[in-house]
């Protein structure tokens, strides 16, 4: 079967939020078990990926410690993580984008394989996960994988005023891709979450 090489994948790890279920902390900074949420996050994203983008607003001198490029939004406005996918996709340089929260440390690590086969397969502009809990599907938009000339769609969306991932999705041709493991995708919005998860590992 024919593959996507990872060298032509770039991470976009998305930490650019306010976190006020957080208290309002850099959720990307938090710690768990001794090591920030955005080291977990690019640590299992690292061998899937041939390059990573950090996306953030504030603190950026301690992401920039990681050795990655940081990025801010266009906007100071906090309009939500498409500016994230907007700044990400425009500094890329590889065709295509895997984007990702920082929040959720535990995601598959085969995320960007079976984004990329499923978007090869069926000549796709963006892919994004799904997991089936209790029989109800729940899908993950910001685990997704995207072609970096979704970037003009991108543009002129946000340039209406929209914000809502989904919303903009429906615009390209995509995709849902079924992840077995809900667990996978857990993620940290509060500090009850943050224990929970730290009881996991
Ligand atoms: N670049 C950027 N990313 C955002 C923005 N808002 C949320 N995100 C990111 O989108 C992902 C999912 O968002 P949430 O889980 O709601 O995180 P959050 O918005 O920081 O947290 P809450 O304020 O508690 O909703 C996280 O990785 C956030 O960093 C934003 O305004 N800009
Ligand atoms: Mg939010």
């Amino acid at each position: 079967m024919e593959k996507i090489d990872k060298a032509e994948i770039t991470a976009l790890i998305l930490c650019g939020g306010q976190a006020q279920r957080m208290g309002g902390q850099d959720k990307g900074l938090i710690l768990l078990r001794d090591k920030a949420l955005v080291a977990w996050t690019i640590e299992r994203c690292h061998n899937q990926v041939g390059q990573i983008i950090l996306n953030a607003n504030r603190h950026i001198e301690d992401y920039q410690q990681y050795g990655w490029p940081t990025l801010r939004d266009a906007k100071q406005d906090f309009s939500g993580p498409l500016a994230g996918f907007q700044v990400g996709l425009a500094h890329s340089t590889t065709p295509y984008v895997l984007v990702m929260p920082c929040d959720t440390p535990l995601f598959p690590s085969n995320l960007a394989e079976k984004l990329a086969d499923a978007m090869l397969q069926n000549n796709l502009e963006c892919t994004y996960a799904v997991t089936m809990e209790d029989g109800v599907e729940q899908a993950h938009p910001v685990f997704c994988l995207l072609k970096r000339s979704a970037l003009e769609s991108l543009n002129l969306f946000l340039g209406t005023g929209q914000r809502k991932i989904d919303r903009w999705f429906s615009e390209l041709s995509h995709q849902k891709v079924l992840f077995d493991d809900p667990t996978a995708f857990l993620n940290i919005n509060t500090p009850e979450e943050l224990m929970h998860i730290e009881q996991l590992l």
